[in-house]
């Protein structure tokens, strides 16, 4: 690749905890479309009405079942499935160490799992090479590798590089598209800069922007709003909505993860507490049994839920 500035050019549950409801992997949009924001940001940065993302197809583009996996004696994952579909956006949420991170790894094949397997488009994860997996799924990992000495514009056409023909040379295509993804990510304005001089949020935005670069269909986060401002956590969650792709999200903001996802899994001790639409998985009992604190759930004005934490503790499941 070039140093090319593309700037220049241009458990499931159906809420219950683990009892069975809607099998994990099914559409999730069954979450009421009026339980969605009408409209995002504050007027317009939530995620649009689900008539405006189409019913995710009935087949995962990504599928994980019975994962088990440990590192020395200590047992992270217990026999998790994760799911998702074309166009459905599937939060990961749980408390630190319940094993999200982990799972998030063996969907891409950073780690191979004790049990279990991985269907990428039907087929066994371990059948394709690194170079076809990195065509259809983009990682943005929770590191973020600032010492590399590239500008911005660099790091977002190494999003290309799966795509590359045998020259690996950049193409006008890869340019527009690296371009795009920068505007996309609201970080066109640094595609000059050095991304290891960039502040923690300009870097989560540029590695969202290589991401989509990637053109994957689908897409693997893990905390991607860590370090941003509120209005730019809506932004990117916004963005990522808006690409269709088949997503799978850490998230640790429960009102985030309500609003912007249509599919919720909750990990607690490397077991699969709840999966289901969000009103479902993130109900109150649940919430406060996962992360041991009081819990209330509030509807706003404009019909997002709120989550309120009361900072009381509370007694934790015994997972
Ligand atoms: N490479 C590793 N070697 C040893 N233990 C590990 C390794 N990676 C993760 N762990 C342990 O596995 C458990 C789950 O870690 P994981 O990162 O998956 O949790 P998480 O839910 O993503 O947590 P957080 O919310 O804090 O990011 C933790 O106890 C962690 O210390």
């Amino acid at each position: 690749m070039s140093s090319a500035d593309p700037a220049a050019p241009g458990r499931r549950t159906s809420g219950s905890p683990a009892s069975g409801g809607r099998a994990p992997g099914s559409p999730a949009s069954g979450r009421p479309a009026s339980s969605r924001p009408a409209s995002g940001r504050p007027a317009s940065g939530g995620p649009a009405a689900s008539a405006d993302h189409p019913a995710p197809a009935a087949a995962p583009v990504l599928a994980a079942h019975g994962l088990h996996h440990s590192f020395g004696t200590t047992r992270v994952l217990r026999g998790v499935d994760v799911t998702v579909a074309a166009g459905e956006v599937v939060g990961l949420v749980g408390p630190n160490g319940s094993g999200k991170t982990t799972a998030l790894r063996i969907l891409h094949r950073a780690l191979t799992p004790d049990a279990g397997q991985v269907r990428l488009e039907g087929r066994d994860l371990r059948g394709f090479t690194s170079r076809q997996r990195a065509r259809r799924i983009a990682v943005m990992a929770q590191e973020l590798t600032g010492e590399v000495p590239l500008s911005v514009a660099d790091v977002v056409l190494l999003g290309r590089v799966p795509h590359a023909g045998p020259f690996g040379s950049t193409t006008d295509a890869d340019l527009s598209i690296a371009t795009d993804a920068l505007d996309s990510a609201g970080a066109r304005h640094l595609a000059r800069r050095e991304f290891g001089r960039l502040s923690g949020g300009e870097r989560q935005r540029v590695l969202i922007a290589r991401a989509l670069a990637q053109q994957p269909r689908v897409l693997l986060m893990d905390e991607p709003t860590n370090h941003l401002d509120i209005g730019s956590q809506h932004h990117v969650l916004q963005i990522v909505r808006e690409r269709g792709l088949a997503t799978v999200v850490v998230l640790h903001d429960l009102n985030l993860a309500a609003r912007y996802c249509d599919r919720v899994l909750l990990l607690d001790g490397g077991i699969v507490q709840a999966d289901g639409p969000p009103r479902e998985a993130l109900a109150p009992e649940l919430v406060s049994a996962t992360y041991g604190v009081a819990t209330e759930r509030a509807t706003a004005e404009d019909g997002t839920t709120q989550f309120l934490f009361r900072g009381r503790p509370v007694s934790r499941r015994v997972s």
